[in-house]
């Protein structure tokens, strides 16, 4: 597994607040990695910077096999290198149907598929798409009438059409039932088969069945790293986090 992320040296200010503080770390390709933390540790600056969103004040954030530096690229530019981002928020289209919304995104400049010769159709492909996030049997219904959980695939299946090299998902447990949880988890471990997926996660359970190396940020930067049961045992993780998510879920 070589580095597909590689995160030196990188810092963050907000009106003198160090939300990300000489942080460092990487990311391999193929990995699922989980990223854990307490309110305001830093996990969705961190997403913000690697998509360009926010620019750091130092450090850098090289990708990819001719190690760009992300930090020098442009929101729509590191799109198109291959990076996906879902957000908390499902932002499907309700008034179309889920072959409309995946065939929108792959239609979409990012898609190789638009490129190769003898590509399948777009609705074969977005019937594909739909099998790998479990909405075959739901391809004609508008995407309004569909659960949150089935939301939250839809999207994953919109991105996952566009083929991401690195795949950052913000919280997608959030409001799913305990069965949507368990498919979620089991559609990112298999799109993290073959792209980097990086999870940002508050559920344990669902961080646990994802069965990856977790980081976990304190005061943006790396307090711990490793697997859950390695992360979870120590001091300084149950003291800034575990402790108190106990204390919130008592
Ligand atoms: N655009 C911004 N302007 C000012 N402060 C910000 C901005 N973005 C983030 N912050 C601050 O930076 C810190 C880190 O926030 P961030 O959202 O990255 O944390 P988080 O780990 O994602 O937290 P949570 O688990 O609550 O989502 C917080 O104190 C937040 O208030």
């Amino acid at each position: 597994m070589s580095a597909l992320l590689e995160v030196s040296g990188v810092s963050k200010s907000f009106d003198g607040f160090k939300a990300i503080d000489n942080l460092s770390f990487s990311i391999g390709e193929p990995e699922l990695r989980a990223i854990i933390g307490p309110n305001g540790a830093g996990k969705t600056t961190f997403m913000d910077l690697v998509t360009g969103k926010t620019r750091p004040d130092s450090g850098t954030i090289r990708y990819g096999s001719a190690s760009q530096d992300l930090t020098k690229m442009s929101e729509a530019r590191i799109a198109r290198a291959g990076i996906g981002r879902k957000f908390q928020k499902p932002t499907v289209f309700d008034d179309q149907t889920v072959t409309e919304n995946l065939t929108m995104a792959l239609k979409s400049p990012r898609s190789p598929f638009t490129v190769l010769m003898r590509r399948p159709s777009l609705v074969e492909r977005a019937a594909e798409v739909a099998d790998q996030v479990g909405l075959r049997g739901d391809m004609g219904r508008r995407a309004g009438t569909l659960s949150h959980g089935q939301k939250q695939w839809l999207e994953i299946g919109m991105l996952l059409a566009q083929e991401p090299r690195l795949l950052l998902v913000d919280e997608p447990a959030a409001g799913m039932t305990a069965a949507e949880r368990e498919r979620t988890t089991a559609m990112l471990v298999e799109a993290a088969k073959s792209r980097a997926v990086v999870v940002i996660e508050h559920d344990m359970e669902f961080v646990r069945r994802l069965k990856c190396r977790v980081s976990v940020l304190h005061e943006g930067r790396v307090l711990a790293e490793g697997s859950l049961d390695h992360v979870c045992a120590d001091p300084r993780v149950i003291d800034v986090y575990l402790g108190r998510q106990e204390a919130v879920d008592a």
